[in-house]
C-alpha cells in the first residue's frame, strides 16, 4: 500500500481529503498524527502555499506529501479574504470571526453582487520528483446570514445556487462530490499509482 502525508492541522480538510481518497488504496497520515511545527504560508498564490507545504513535509519525512492549501474569493471584496482565509479576521484563526468580517464587510451589498468562489489548490510533492499541482474551484454566493452546521471554515455562509443549499447544509457526501476540493482531486484520480 503507498502512504502519504497529508501536509495539513485542519480537521475538516483532513477528514474531507481522507474521504475521498478511501478506495485509492494509500495510507494517509496528517500532521495531526505526527509532531511538527506549523508551515509558515509565505506565498502569494494557493499553488505557491500548497507546494510550499507539500515540499516540507516530504522533505522532512523523505515520504510523499499531499498538500492542499485553500480559500474563499470574493468578488466584491476583489477577490478577498484568498490566500489569507485562514487567518482573516487575525492570528489566532477562528471560524466565526472570519465569517462575520465578510458579512460585516458585505453588510450593504446586494445578493446579485455577492458572487464568489472556493479555490482549492492541492500539491503533491514525492521525493526526487518534480511536484505536481492541480485546482478545482466551486462557484456560489455569499448568503446574509450563516445557514447550516456541517462541514468547516465559511461553509456556513457558502450558498451553491445549483443545489438551493449552502456548503454547511449538505450532508459530507454530497459536499465530496461537488466541492473545489473534489474538482482538484478528481484530476489526480486513477493516476496515484504513477504519482506516488
Ligand atoms: O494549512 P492547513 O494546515 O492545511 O490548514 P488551514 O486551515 O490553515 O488551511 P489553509 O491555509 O489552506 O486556509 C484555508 C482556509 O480557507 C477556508 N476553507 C478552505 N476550504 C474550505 C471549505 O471546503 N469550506 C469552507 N472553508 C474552507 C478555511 O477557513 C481554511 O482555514
Ligand atoms: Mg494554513
Amino acid at each position: 500500500m503507498k502512504k502519504i502525508i497529508l501536509a495539513s492541522k485542519n480537521k475538516g480538510k483532513i477528514k474531507e481529503l481522507e474521504e475521498m481518497l478511501e478506495g485509492e488504496n494509500i495510507k494517509v497520515t496528517s500532521l495531526l498524527d505526527v509532531e511538527f511545527e506549523d508551515i509558515p504560508e509565505t506565498g502569494e498564490t494557493f499553488a505557491e502555499n500548497a507546494k510550499i507545504k507539500a515540499e516540507a513535509a516530504a522533505q522532512a519525512f523523505n515520504s510523499p506529501a499531499v498538500a492542499d492549501d485553500s480559500g474563499l474569493e470574493i468578488d466584491a471584496l476583489q477577490g478577498r479574504p484568498g490566500v489569507y482565509s485562514a487567518r482573516y479576521a487575525g492570528e489566532e484563526k477562528s471560524d466565526e470571526k472570519n465569517m462575520e468580517k465578510v458579512l460585516q464587510e458585505l453588510k450593504y451589498v446586494p445578493v446579485n453582487q455577492r458572487s464568489a468562489r472556493f479555490v482549492s489548490t492541492i500539491a503533491v510533492a514525492v521525493p526526487g520528483k518534480e511536484t505536481l499541482v492541480v485546482e478545482g474551484i466551486v462557484n456560489g454566493v455569499i448568503t446574509e446570514k450563516k445557514q447550516g452546521d456541517k462541514g468547516f471554515g465559511y461553509d456556513p455562509i457558502f450558498y451553491v445556487p445549483e443545489l438551493g443549499k449552502t456548503m454547511a447544509e449538505l450532508p459530507p457526501e454530497e459536499k465530496n462530490r461537488i466541492s473545489h476540493r473534489k474538482r482538484a482531486l478528481e484530476k489526480l484520480q486513477k493516476r496515484w499509482k504513477d504519482i506516488l
